[in-house]
């Protein structure tokens, strides 16, 4: 990363320090657990996801924005949506935004099940995140239609989640997912890694 993406990941974690300190934004209190659960983690999305310039991605349940925001100061030539439905956090993300002078993102204040009927969003990402908003089969019913063809969900999920994946492939074949998994690695010894759950259509 450059002297510049470092920069506005300090004015992130900045922000999001004063921001927690006043409302319920997100369970990581501390700047060490914000740089390792929050910023790490979400960029070990990197493992399941090309940044190519043209890819349209989108974070559902965002949250703090991670992983949206953060994948998107990391690969800024990525056109990323945050969706997040609760209005505190909702603000948040929009003013961190423009705190942070990015262009190609922005907050919708929805829920996903609002998206899925528009058609300005159905069917129209390469990459679908969601990390922490419910179980994988939940998530990958809600989220499903989001997707393009070729398009990949990136689910971050516990070891739990992973290790169960092969119980849950018939349930999500009959979605029309095929599942896959990748673990990351954390940069410390004595860190769990990430746990990705990777679904893509089935017929492509
Ligand atoms: C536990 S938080 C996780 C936030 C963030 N992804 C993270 O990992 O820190 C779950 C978030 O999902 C959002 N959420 C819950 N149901 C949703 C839905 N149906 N559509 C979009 N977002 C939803 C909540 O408002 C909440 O901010």
């Amino acid at each position: 990363m450059t002297p510049a993406q470092h920069g506005t990941f300090e004015v992130y974690l900045s922000e999001l320090r004063r921001w927690a300190s006043q409302m319920n934004l997100t369970g990581l209190r501390t700047e060490q657990a914000i740089i390792r659960e929050g910023f790490l983690r979400s960029l070990a999305c990197r493992a399941a996801f090309e940044p190519t310039p043209s890819v349209k991605a989108i974070d559902v349940g965002s949250g703090a924005g991670f992983p949206g925001l953060v994948l998107k100061i990391a690969y800024p030539d990525i056109d990323m949506v945050l969706l997040e439905p609760r209005r505190k956090r909702a603000t948040f993300l929009r003013s961190t935004i423009r705190r942070l002078g990015l262009i190609g993102v922005q907050c919708i204040q929805a829920r996903v099940e609002e998206l899925c009927g528009n058609p300005e969003h159905r069917g129209s990402y390469d990459a679908v995140f969601a990390r922490a908003v419910g179980s994988v089969p939940d998530v990958a019913r809600m989220v499903e239609p989001l997707l393009k063809p070729d398009g990949r969900l990136i689910l971050q999920a516990g070891q739990g989640a992973r290790d169960s994946l092969p119980s849950l492939r018939p349930l999500l074949a009959t979605l029309g997912l095929r599942a896959d998994s990748r673990e990351v690695p954390a940069p410390d010894t004595g860190t769990p890694p990430t746990y990705l759950v990777v679904l893509e259509r089935a017929d492509h």
